[in-house]
């Protein structure tokens, strides 16, 4: 099904064409943009709330903007539906995030208007920081540099080293600081807690009408904006903003806060920051979901990605399963850590703004004061877990596997070398699917296989996630456990726990001719592929590792002893992953076989289901089958 798009917004393919509109006209672009948005988003799916809180902020900086010569980066990108239906890819935008189809973020090569590709946060002030020095240094004085970024992305470090950076960069530059009060989940810390202060101060507010209205008086007897903004600057510069705008002492000119629901406001701003040199940062004030009522009104966290909806009830589509299901991974992981948490009072929570999608809000809400949610800090998440650690704390650090790529350093540094026991789930780990590379946790079987003192696990199912946090709270050092997005393969989950000796694997199906070795849920596949080869009367054996690190090396003897073709499956990069690990022990204790390694090749894998893509990868039930098949056929020479 297509959606056709509104009276005004179909004639618009380009910005330029949303400039051929009058001022008056924005009002209802805005409407039709975001019912766009809804009528797609209902249909196809999608993160939602974010872009329909900018819906005004996106029409109002591409007709004021000269895009893409103008450089707009979108922080997260989560939020640039709008931009993506103005700048080109209106007719397209039914595939989005789907295979083969838009990218659910900003991405360079898929439009010009994709100044920078984004999908982990708090990127986008040194992104377009780094664009308006390179502008500056080649002498190109009218171009402008913006950086919109959420409340809950401006959490982030990267963020802070950005504005410490373009505070004395004297470039072109203005930050769009998106404040709706929300994160995935509500928006936490300090921060969050100034900016709504700045938002309500009457003082702060009465201070800012009047600047405003000096602009606007100063405007009419033709002062250009650099003059007025020399003559307010003491006044903005007074006591209230020179103490209290955390901006501003930044060296960073502060606007705002303004309605960033008012377009022809918005238009008016945005004119006028242009013509104001220097960085600065305009101070929106959104709400997200904004203009459609079960969003705007409702659960804001649902709403960030509902999944399909009734458009016209809010009624957000669930499946009613025939049978029972088995749960998330997520969920296994949340209740499981409360299960151990009651039992051991040393045991605590963390998460970087993903208490939700970790499920770590089940121990935020039964014991608030042992988990914590630090907001987008995945670096002080790891540092912070370590300094609980030095006071005999046991911290379950959960991070999203490719957010984790952000924290390698305190993982290394802080955690490693001190050999301190600090539990991490890395989860959404593998493909992470409709998000696509940005998202996919493709890389950390490598990255942390690679780090003295860590142990590096992954369970076949729900069970093994509980075995493993188990055992990771008697294991007196640091200890990775990763699991994929999505649902195990066990209905009845809440099984006893017991401790896995450290670096065991087991094996699954005994067989002939050749083994397969995999490690974490993606073992299920193989599962499947052995039962299915079964009934072609073939009969590989099957080993589920459990660990990458230490390996299993019992188990390494034994299955090299006895086969000669081995294949190892893993949801992670082959390029120094589980396969690797495999190979490099049978070249340390001089094992000759053929080995093959399926895995996520040495290539960006796009944006698709997870099956779709462990299908592309060849790691499916399918591809198994079929490397057992081609690789029992081989002859091996032993030597
Ligand atoms: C480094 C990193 N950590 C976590 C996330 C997950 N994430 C995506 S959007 C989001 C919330 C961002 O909040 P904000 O910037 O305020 O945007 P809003 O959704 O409120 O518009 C989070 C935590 C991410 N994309 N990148
Ligand atoms: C934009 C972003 O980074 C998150 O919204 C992400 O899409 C969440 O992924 P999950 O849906 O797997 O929690
Ligand atoms: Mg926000």
């Amino acid at each position: 099904m297509i959606i056709q798009p509104g009276k005004l917004l179909s004639q618009i393919n380009n910005p330029d064409d949303l400039k051929r509109f009058s001022k008056d006209q924005l009002v209802q672009i805005c409407d039709e943009l975001r019912q766009f948005i809804v009528d797609n988003v209902s249909v196809y799916g999608g993160h939602f709330g974010a872009s329909l809180g900018v819906v005004e902020l996106t029409v109002a900086l591409h007709y004021v903007l000269n895009t893409p010569e103008d450089q707009l980066v979108w922080d997260v990108g989560h939020q640039a539906y709008g931009h993506k239906i103005l700048t080109g890819r209106k007719e397209r935008f039914h595939t989005n995030r789907l295979y083969g189809g838009l990218s659910g973020f900003p991405k360079r090569k898929e439009s010009e208007y994709d100044t920078f590709g984004v999908g982990h946060s708090s990127t986008s002030i040194s992104a377009a920081l780094g664009m308006a020095v390179a502008s500056k240094y080649k002498g190109d004085k009218l171009k402008q540099h913006i950086a919109v970024i959420g409340d809950g992305s401006m959490t982030g470090g990267m963020a802070f080293e950005a504005m410490n950076h373009a505070g004395v960069s004297d470039t072109n530059m203005i930050i769009i600081l998106n404040d709706n009060c929300m994160s995935i989940d509500p928006n936490v810390g300090a921060l969050k807690d100034y900016l709504t202060d700045i938002t309500t101060s009457h003082t702060y507010n009465k201070v800012k009408d009047e600047v405003w209205n000096l602009l606007g008086k100063f405007s009419k007897f033709g002062t250009s904006a650099q003059e007025v903004i020399s003559k307010v600057e003491g006044a903005i510069k007074s006591a209230v903003l020179k103490q209290s705008n955390l901006f501003e002492s930044l060296n960073l000119r502060y606007f705002g806060p303004v309605d960033g629901h008012d377009v022809n406001h918005l238009v008016e701003v945005l004119a006028d920051l242009r013509d104001i040199p220097g960085p600065k940062i305009l101070h929106c004030v959104t709400v997200k979901g904004k203009g459609y009522a079960p969003a705007e009104n409702g659960n804001k966290t649902t709403w960030h990605a509902p999944g399909l909806f009734d458009k016209v009830t809010g009624e957000i589509y669930k499946k009613t399963p025939t049978k029972p299901q088995p749960p998330k991974y997520q969920d296994v992981f949340g209740h499981t850590l409360v299960e151990l948490a009651k039992e051991n009072d040393k045991i605590m929570g963390i998460t970087p703004a993903m208490p939700s999608g970790s499920s770590l809000n089940i121990m935020m809400k039964e014991m608030p004061d042992r988990a914590f949610d630090v907001g987008i800090a995945e670096q002080h998440a790891v540092t912070f877990s370590a300094g609980l650690a030095t006071q005999g704390m046991v911290p379950f650090c959960n991070i999203y596997s490719s957010f984790m790529q952000r924290a390698y350093d305190q993982v290394i540094h802080d955690v490693a070398l001190q050999n301190l026991q600090v539990v991490l789930c890395l989860d959404r780990a593998g493909f992470a699917g409709a998000d696509g590379p940005t998202h996919h946790g493709a890389y950390d079987l490598a990255y942390f296989r690679c780090i003295p003192n860590m142990v590096v696990s992954a369970p076949m199912n729900e069970e093994e996630l509980r075995n493993l946090m188990y055992t990771a709270t008697k294991f007196e050092g640091p200890f990775s456990i990763r699991y994929p997005r999505g649902q195990g393969v066990m209905p009845e989950w809440r099984t006893p726990m017991r401790e896995i000796p450290i670096g065991q694997g087991r094996i699954v199906k005994e067989g002939k001719d050749v083994a397969i070795l995999t490690i974490g849920h993606i073992g299920n596949y193989a599962v499947e592929a052995t039962e299915k080869l079964a009934l072609e009367g073939m009969d590989p054996a099957h080993y589920d590792m459990r660990f990458v690190k230490p390996l299993d090396e019992d188990l390494l003897h034994e299955i090299f002893g006895k086969f000669s073709k081995v294949i190892t499956v893993e949801d992670g990069c082959l390029m120094g992953g589980f396969g690797s690990a495999v190979i490099e022990w049978m070249m340390d204790h001089d094992y000759q076989a053929q080995v093959k390694r399926l895995g996520i090749p040495d290539r960006v894998v796009e944006h698709g289901e997870q099956l779709e893509l462990h299908r592309e990868c060849g790691f499916d039930p399918e591809g198994i089958m079929q490397a057992v098949k081609e690789f029992a056929k081989i002859e091996v020479v032993k030597k």
